[in-house]
């Protein structure tokens, strides 16, 4: 079976809302299963690397200063097709466009204030799971398998 990686973050609204654990929550009761979390203070330089392909927008600028206004939880997420399933938990990046039933689609409102970030491709995936985690992923065989993948 081929599992992939993602790399999801929720966003400092996301934490001072306190949705941490109903982010957690929902890519858990999925089946799928968490390979590393942590909760940190994100400096410019390193919010500036992460959103590097949107470095020529207009709201580039405000994008790096909001990552780095409070903590956010950082994670990977491991599973069958977790990368594209995972955006579609998410919804769309304007929450007013996300469907209810989705995290952004159920708890917020304002682009800029969305809440969670998802990677959207294995490749930007993999890009993103080397920065935020250069240390390496949890290892441990996860009892849930047998139990979610025929
Ligand atoms: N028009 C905008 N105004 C303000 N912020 C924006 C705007 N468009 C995008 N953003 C912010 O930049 C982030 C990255 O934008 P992108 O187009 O890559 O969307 P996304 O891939 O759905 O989001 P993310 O990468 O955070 O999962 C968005 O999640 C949002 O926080």
């Amino acid at each position: 079976m081929s599992l992939e990686q993602t790399y999801i973050m929720i966003k400092p609204d996301g934490v001072q809302r306190g949705l941490i654990g109903e982010v957690i929550k929902r890519f858990e009761a999925k089946g799928y299963y968490l390979r590393a979390l942590k909760l940190q203070n994100v400096e410019q330089a390193h919010a500036e690397e992460h959103y590097i392909d949107l470095k020529s927008k207009p709201f580039y600028g405000g994008l790096v200063k909001y990552i780095c206004s409070a903590p956010v939880v950082a994670m990977v997420w491991e599973g069958k097709s977790v990368v594209s399933t995972g955006r579609k938990i998410i919804g769309a990046t304007n929450p007013l466009a996300s469907e209810p039933g989705t995290i952004r689609g159920d708890f917020c409102i304002d682009v800029g204030r969305n809440i969670i970030h998802g990677s959207d491709s294995v490749e930007s995936a993999k890009r993103e799971i080397g920065l935020w985690f250069p240390e390496g992923l949890a290892e441990y065989k996860p009892h849930i398998f047998p139990w979610v993948y025929e």
